[in-house]
């Protein structure tokens, strides 16, 4: 069994008097693929949020490789490894499709982001350096023949695609998707979870918050299950699909079937 890459101890995050996320404790271990499910408003957003530093905790403990990460941003984390999605698409929608994943590879570079767009003196090495590496991941998510359209114009399945191209720019070890499935027709979908697949044999520890089973039930090795900020139930995908608590409070009887 691989080692544990995150390791989250007691986790809370109260908002006034909602409690978003109220004491739960996982550990994952590294090269895995895990999926948080449950209803909704169950916290799995807001978990996700915690571990990538969009929010700080109440209280607990998160753990990176052993070392408490807690207290760190947003950024400081994707510097460590820590990168995500969000729910809602965030491109920069008037640039073109390769330079969105550009914007993606600054952080491992020393020059602000904005001084990619200038094609000349000693950036110019640098941006082709990321051109390249930026098609070859567009390759990856089967968006290269697309790579100097603009962003926006892509299909709203193109765009989350993207979303990943750019966020796998940044070279993370542990990769959140938050409902990256979510408005993804079922070709999309398979597709979606066959590079998540590819990207877990290449050494990616992948955290999926998502409500389509299907796709949960077929990537996931492990299953955290939350319910109003709590823990309900973990285990792999068919313990998590028998179990009562589970299906009476968010399969519903057809979850036994997906
Ligand atoms: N910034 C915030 N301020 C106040 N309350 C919040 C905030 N973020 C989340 N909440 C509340 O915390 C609870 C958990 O929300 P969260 O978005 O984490 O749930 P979720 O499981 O991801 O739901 P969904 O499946 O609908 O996306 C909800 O009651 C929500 O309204």
């Amino acid at each position: 069994m691989s080692e544990n890459i995150l390791e989250v101890t007691n986790l809370c995050k109260h908002f006034g008097g909602v409690k978003a996320v109220d004491g739960i404790s996982f550990k994952i271990p590294a090269n895995s693929i895990q999926t948080i499910i449950g209803p909704n408003g169950a916290g799995k957003s807001t978990t996700l949020n915690l571990l990538s530093g969009v929010y700080l905790p109440t209280s607990g403990s998160i753990k990176y490789n052993g070392v408490e990460i807690n207290t760190l941003s947003l950024h400081q984390r994707v510097h460590l490894g820590i990168a995500r999605t969000f729910q809602k698409i965030r491109l920069f929608k008037q640039l073109s499709v390769i330079d969105n994943v550009i914007a993606g590879f600054h952080i491992h570079h020393k020059i602000p982001f904005w001084q990619y767009f200038i094609p000349a003196g000693e950036y110019k090495k640098n941006r082709l350096e990321c051109q390249a590496q930026a098609l070859e991941l567009l390759d990856f998510i089967g968006l290269k023949d697309k790579a100097n359209e603009r962003a926006g114009s892509l299909s709203y399945g193109s765009q989350r695609m993207l979303e990943i191209a750019r966020a796998l720019a940044t070279k993370p070890k542990v990769f959140m998707l938050d409902e990256p499935a979510a408005g993804l027709n079922d070709t999309e979908v398979q597709f979606l979870m066959s590079r998540l697949k590819l990207l877990q044999q290449q050494n990616m520890t992948i955290i999926l918050v998502e409500h389509n089973m299907k796709l949960v039930m077929n990537i996931a090795d492990q299953i955290f299950v939350m319910d109003h900020g709590e823990y309900l139930f973990d285990g792999s995908p068919a313990e998590v699909q028998s179990n009562p608590k589970v299906i009476a409070a968010y399969l519903g009887s057809e979850g036994a079937t997906v």
